[in-house]
């Protein structure tokens, strides 16, 4: 594990903090001045509504429906997935609405190095997909799908290491593993030298249990929904449950929010997409670019697993991506337009989720 300098990296102290930063709050309250329009038919005239189709099946889906809105300071994405209900889906709203209507804040840099991301795919699958990300160093494995076992992992992870001896390899589990479980996967895995594993098991008292158990082993414990799906996503980072946060702008409710939590926490952070369209990708590269540290390539470079997009694609160029505002191409946003009736039922979701805001 030579790459990420954590080994030496103390347990992360006690980090008082209250639920909803000051900061977030004060970023809201644009919305109680008049700076975001909440009224429902204005944010459903200008919505937009597109089918996504993706080149490989990612998360049990093979198209991504995404809600694009126009604002004041350009385009923020609303792809909150499918099953999430009303609560959830408005932390994602306040995200998009938000990217619309305020400026973003100020970057530090202007590229974001990224990794490739692979889906749960067959060994002989793999090439073609990694080919998709160009100049990527790092690649994650997503491991623990449904419906395969161990030895499914450890081909597909030796198939990648196999083929880019160099790579940084981390594997992602979604919280797929028991503790015992997440043991034997890690050792059986540890030959091909992981960078890290995130959310092993779903619990966070799982997760502070595995890392005293691989504390000899060496490889960090990145936590994502653990951060992103939590009621208080600093509890982790104050459990020392894990080495390295994993942020998405969307579900932690804005670029300023996440930005707060990172801060806050006291973590290395890594930012990484929910499969988003480049609009939302954009958004990601603005919280990216915006962190004081990036010691990590970021999960952002998902615009190579869509088939097709909304603009020109965000998609990776020789590792990295750019921190720039993304604005969808009318012939586009028409050409990839949901049906009538996924329109009416993601009209029927932006009305369910206002009361949550
Ligand atoms: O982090 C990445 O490499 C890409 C994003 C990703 O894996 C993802 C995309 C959609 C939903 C969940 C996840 C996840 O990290 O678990
Ligand atoms: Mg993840």
């Amino acid at each position: 594990m030579p790459h990420t300098g954590l080994r030496r990296r103390a347990p992360v102290a006690r980090v008082s903090v209250t639920q909803g930063s000051s900061l977030t709050r004060t970023v809201w309250q644009a919305c109680e001045h008049g700076r975001v329009d909440l009224a429902y038919e204005r944010l459903a005239d200008r919505m937009h509504v597109v089918s996504l189709p993706l080149v490989t099946r990612f998360r049990g889906v093979d198209v991504r429906e995404v809600a694009l809105f126009s604002g004041a300071a350009g385009w923020g994405e609303w792809s909150p997935f499918l099953e999430y209900g009303s609560e959830e889906a408005a932390r994602w709203l306040r995200a998009a609405l938000e990217d619309a209507d305020l400026e973003r804040p100020a970057a530090v840099r202007d590229r974001v190095p990224v990794n490739a991301t692979l889906p749960a795919v067959a060994p002989d699958a793999v090439a073609a997909v990694l080919a998709r990300y160009d100049g990527c160093r790092t690649v994650k494995v997503k491991v623990a799908e449904a419906g395969q076992v161990l030895a499914d992992d450890v081909a597909r992870v030796a198939e990648v290491r196999a083929l880019l001896p160099d790579a940084r390899i981390r594997v992602d589990a979604n919280g797929g593993w028991g503790v015992d479980e997440a043991e034997t996967a890690v050792r059986a895995l540890e030959r091909f030298d992981l960078e890290y594993v995130e959310q092993p098991c779903a619990t966070v008292p799982e997760l502070a249990e595995l890392r005293t158990r691989l504390h000899r082993l060496a490889i960090p414990i990145a936590a994502d929904e653990s951060v992103r799906k939590a009621e208080d996503p600093l509890l982790v980072a104050r459990a020392g449950a894990a080495d390295v946060l994993v942020v998405k702008a969307q579900p932690l409710g804005g670029v300023r929010a996440a930005l707060a939590i990172v801060a806050e926490a006291g973590l290395p952070a890594v930012v990484s997409s929910a499969l988003d369209s480049s609009v939302g990708l954009s958004m990601g590269a603005a919280l990216a670019g915006a962190l004081p540290e990036l010691p990590f390539d970021c999960g952002l470079g998902t615009g190579a697993l869509l088939a097709a997009d909304v603009a020109a694609p965000l998609v990776p160029v020789g590792g990295s991506i750019p921190v720039t505002r993304v604005v969808p191409l009318e012939a586009l946003l028409t050409a990839n337009a949901a049906s009538p009736e996924r329109i009416d039922a993601w009209r029927a979701r932006l009305a369910a989720c206002l009361p949550h805001l």
